[in-house]
């Protein structure tokens, strides 16, 4: 079994069922392998947002911040954060970081292309392979240095943007280090209650996760173009992330929708300055599914583009994540075994939306 982040995908290659149409620029009128029938568009893709709640706003220096980031995972699994601390110079400049590099020519792109069962480079969602019809995006995913695809790029000044993404991801790490503890917080969990050290520590949960070093960490820069037919396409198909927790920044185009269990879609509307969190598959077994991980998906629009940076946050790729033994008693047993994000991940490229349910152990009591 592969148990570093980047070998995740071995034997589970990408292989979309048409070949990515890259030129989305010249495109005047839908080609076929992007047009989504009825049923899998679930709903109208504009639609969302009817009436009623909306995904919640934290002020992270808000007194109360714990219980309402405690009360956002429970009920919602995403929420958007104000006074987070991020430079908006870093958020402006990853953005135009983003913009630069889909406005490049496609043959380019396609010289920084992610290998098949690869995990870094450019192109179609991972997550294609699932849907008979391509999504109306593109991506590039960073693991690692990005200088290796970044040299294919911009042959003769790599640095310019790798500057900016390892600057991007470090700021990202420390805000996703302070969030994770907010949100264990949240469920009364302590860091002495985690006893950093030995792998598989009777704690259940996080093992070594203490050497914010062993973090492991993705950065997945997204292109929705403006679509001549946005009725008909799917700009990201609904998922959760595999993650613990996922940071994302959105440009000023909505496009970003989530679903809560027996809800309909609702809009995350983007608010300058403000960042997205969601709950991920991780962080829903880690706290035995009090945090459940949110379904999101993308919808794109006629006139404008979208840009998202999403800086996935995961533990150590060694690290088994488990229950946390806090939360667990003979009325709440664990309800999933123990997995690496490494394993995770193969999981997910096999099983897709079904991978969380793979991991599940029982049913809980009052379910039966
Ligand atoms: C670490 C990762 C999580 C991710 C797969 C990836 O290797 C890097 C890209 C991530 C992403 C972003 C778009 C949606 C998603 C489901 C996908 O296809 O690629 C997620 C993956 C995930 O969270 O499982
Ligand atoms: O573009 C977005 O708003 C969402 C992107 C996303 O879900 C992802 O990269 O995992
Ligand atoms: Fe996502």
């Amino acid at each position: 079994m592969p148990s570093i982040l980047s070998d995740a995908f071995q034997g589970y290659p990408v292989e979309p069922h048409h070949p990515m149409h890259v030129d989305f620029k010249s495109v005047k009128e839908l080609p076929e392998s992007y047009v989504w029938a009825p049923q899998q568009l679930e709903d109208n893709p504009s639609s969302g947002n009817f009436h009623g709640e909306s995904v919640p706003v934290i002020d992270l220096h808000d007194p109360s911040a714990v219980k309402l980031i405690g009360h956002a995972c429970k009920t919602w699994g995403v929420f958007q954060i104000t006074n987070h601390g991020i430079p908006q110079e870093l958020l402006d400049e990853i953005e135009c970081a983003a913009r630069n590099l889909f406005s490049l020519p496609s043959q380019q792109k396609l010289a920084a292309s992610r290998s098949p069962d690869g995990i870094s480079g450019y192109g179609v969602a991972r997550i294609s392979c699932f849907f008979p019809k391509l999504m109306w995006s593109e991506g590039f995913t960073i693991v690692g240095s990005p200088m290796e695809h970044a040299s294919r790029l911009w042959p003769h000044d790599p640095r310019t943007f790798c500057d900016t993404i390892e600057e991007y991801k470090k700021e990202m790490k420390g805000l996703a280090g302070r969030l994770m503890w907010l949100m264990l917080g949240s469920l009364g969990v302590t860091e002495e209650d985690i006893i950093w050290g030995s792998n598989n520590n009777n704690n259940g949960g996080l093992g070594d996760c203490s050497k914010v070093d062993d973090i492991c960490d993705a950065l997945q820069l997204n292109h929705y173009p403006a679509c001549p037919d946005p009725e008909r396409v799917m700009g990201l198909a609904a998922h959760t992330d595999s993650t613990l927790l996922t940071i994302l920044h959105q440009n000023n185009a909505s496009g970003l929708q989530v679903q809560r269990e027996g809800d309909c879609w609702r809009t995350v509307p983007p608010l300058a300055g403000a960042l997205v969190v969601n709950v991920g598959d991780l962080l829903h077994i880690l706290s035995n599914g009090l945090y459940p991980s949110i379904l999101h998906r993308v919808v794109v629009n006629r006139t404008n583009h979208r840009l998202s940076v999403a800086y996935l946050y995961g533990p150590p790729s060694r690290v088994e994540i488990s229950p946390l033994k806090k939360l667990i008693s003979t009325a709440h047993p664990p309800l999933y075994r123990p997995i690496t994000w490494t394993e995770y991940l193969g999981t997910k490229a096999k099983h897709f939306n079904r991978a969380l349910s793979s991991v599940r152990l029982c049913v809980p009591i009052q379910g039966l």
